[in-house]
């Protein structure tokens, strides 16, 4: 039997009034009615009517279940429930990422009949090259960004984890972007780089007199993100007095000003990061378990670029176009074939770095696998030169006495780094394709770090040397 029709008016003038993009689709796909917001986001709206979803949206012949996508219609159908997904659609404004909402509508006799699908672009990734922001369109990375669209929206505390350089920061920034706190703040703490110290004073704030050096009273992150997100980057090396402080802020809401017995309500979203195993921390010793699940609510892993198939190509033409936005690079087959069989263990960061020195040897737009540098075109000349090749004895002999002790050897290779280095502290990172901040956090795990790990971009004081 045919669906009973009435209701449709009424839904249709419904969705009219609606701010965001809405369609009003039937069982077989087609579309019936786009309201006034879609008709303004996609100027050609009026040619939607009678087509399907999945070909508007996707150019696809098939619905997106069977085009290896998942279909938030097939899935309302068999939930009869609202569904979301995240798709990459093609717009008049080329392929965006946009936020599906489905939800089923019921005829009179209580069949589902129409789906009400609302649309809302999510601006803070592309799946196309772009000079700014988060780049991917891989399984990987998709599933990860569909992961970010529904905590955003929530106030759930997220932890971020994975490998250094994968773009962590750029993700909690697209967590804070893509919420409803998006006009406050966004607060970086550096973990890493706070002793322990300095810790509670520049979270929490101090007044004056609080401690010898306190001239003035001044606020810390907390207050500072106050109505925006405060972003604790590697989390996992806070020291274990202080986890407790950050305990007690998030299971209260309150902290105090160090040097004040005033109470005061902080008004944060936290969003965290780390690296490191925070389970096996935890096992250890190292890192409280009630404060891991405080900041886990929301756990979000983020892939390694080896695992963003496909993701290479694009990121390549997006990071060529941010590190020489005066020049028109591109690379030659054989030197993307070169990268593509580069494993990348600092991942998208390496990848810039990697390019950006390329750009620097390459005169004319096309570069060559003879641009790459050295440790990219022979990957294992370079690990068994920084594993035996040493101007110290015992850093050639490490690995073959103990092949075991892994720390070190990467402690003789980082120790041979930093002596052979004659710049600043910023250079040597770049040049080893790591942050600041993870050169930091690695001389430190390695005891290579003498005092505080010198200046803001000073030459490091390092032990030994
Ligand atoms: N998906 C991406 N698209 C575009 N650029 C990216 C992406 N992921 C990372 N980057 C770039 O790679 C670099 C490293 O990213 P980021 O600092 O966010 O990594 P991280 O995981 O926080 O690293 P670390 O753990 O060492 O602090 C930055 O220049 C960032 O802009």
């Amino acid at each position: 039997m045919p669906p009973d029709t009435r209701p449709l008016p009424e839904l249709v003038s419904f969705l009219e009034t609606l701010p965001e993009p809405h369609i009003l689709c039937d069982r077989d796909y087609r579309i019936i009615a786009a309201n006034a917001a879609y008709r303004r986001s996609w100027p050609e709206a009026r040619s939607v009517i009678g087509r399907t979803c999945y070909d508007v949206s996707h150019h696809y012949s098939v619905p997106c279940d069977r085009a290896g996508e998942s279909c938030p219609l097939a899935r309302s159908l068999q939930s009869g429930q609202r569904e979301r997904v995240l798709h990459l659609h093609h717009t008049p404004r080329g392929e965006e990422y946009v936020n599906i909402e489905l939800s089923p509508v019921r005829d009179a006799g209580g069949e589902i009949a129409w789906f009400i699908e609302k649309m809302e672009p999510m601006h803070v990734a592309r799946g196309v090259s772009d000079h700014r922001g988060l780049i991917g369109r891989s399984p990987a990375f998709q599933r990860m960004l569909e992961l970010i669209a529904r905590v955003a929206p929530s106030d759930a505390s997220v932890l971020l984890q994975g490998e250094s350089g994968t773009g962590k920061e750029l993700l909690a920034s697209a967590v804070h972007e893509a919420s409803r706190r998006a006009e406050g703040p966004f607060v970086v703490v550096d973990c890493s780089g706070l002793p322990e110290t300095l810790f509670e004073s520049e979270v929490f704030g101090h007044e004056r007199g609080a401690f010898t050096g306190a001239t003035a009273r001044k606020p810390g992150l907390v207050e500072a993100a106050s109505g925006g997100t405060l972003f604790l980057d590697e989390v996992g090396d806070i020291p274990l007095g202080m986890q407790v402080k950050l305990l007690r802020l998030l299971e209260t809401g309150t902290y105090r000003r160090v040097g004040s017995t005033e109470l005061r309500r902080a008004d944060i979203r936290l969003v965290s990061a780390t690296h490191r195993p925070l389970k096996r921390m935890i096992a250890e010793g190292g890192f409280r378990q009630d404060l891991y699940f405080r900041i886990n609510t929301f756990p979000i892993t983020v892939p390694p670029l080896r695992e963003r198939e496909g993701d290479l190509p694009l990121l390549i033409d997006s990071l060529l176009e941010r590190v020489a936005p005066k020049r028109t690079l591109s690379l030659s087959p054989a030197a993307l074939r070169v990268l593509c069989n580069y494993p990348f263990p600092g991942n998208v960061r390496e990848l810039r770095n990697v390019l950006e020195r390329a750009s620097l040897m390459c005169d004319g737009e096309l570069i060559g696998p003879e641009h790459l540098p050295e440790e990219v075109l022979h990957p294992e000349r370079e690990s068994a030169e920084s594993r035996f090749a040493s101007g110290s004895p015992s850093a050639a002999d490490a690995p073959v006495r103990d092949p075991l002790d892994l720390e070190e050897v990467q402690r003789q290779a980082m120790l041979r780094a930093v002596r052979a280095h004659r710049g600043s502290r910023r250079e040597l990172a770049h040049r080893l394709g790591i942050s600041e901040r993870t050169l930091y956090r690695r001389l430190k795990a390695l005891g290579l770090l003498d005092g505080e790990g010198g200046g803001e971009s000073g030459a490091w004081s390092v032990e030994g040397s």
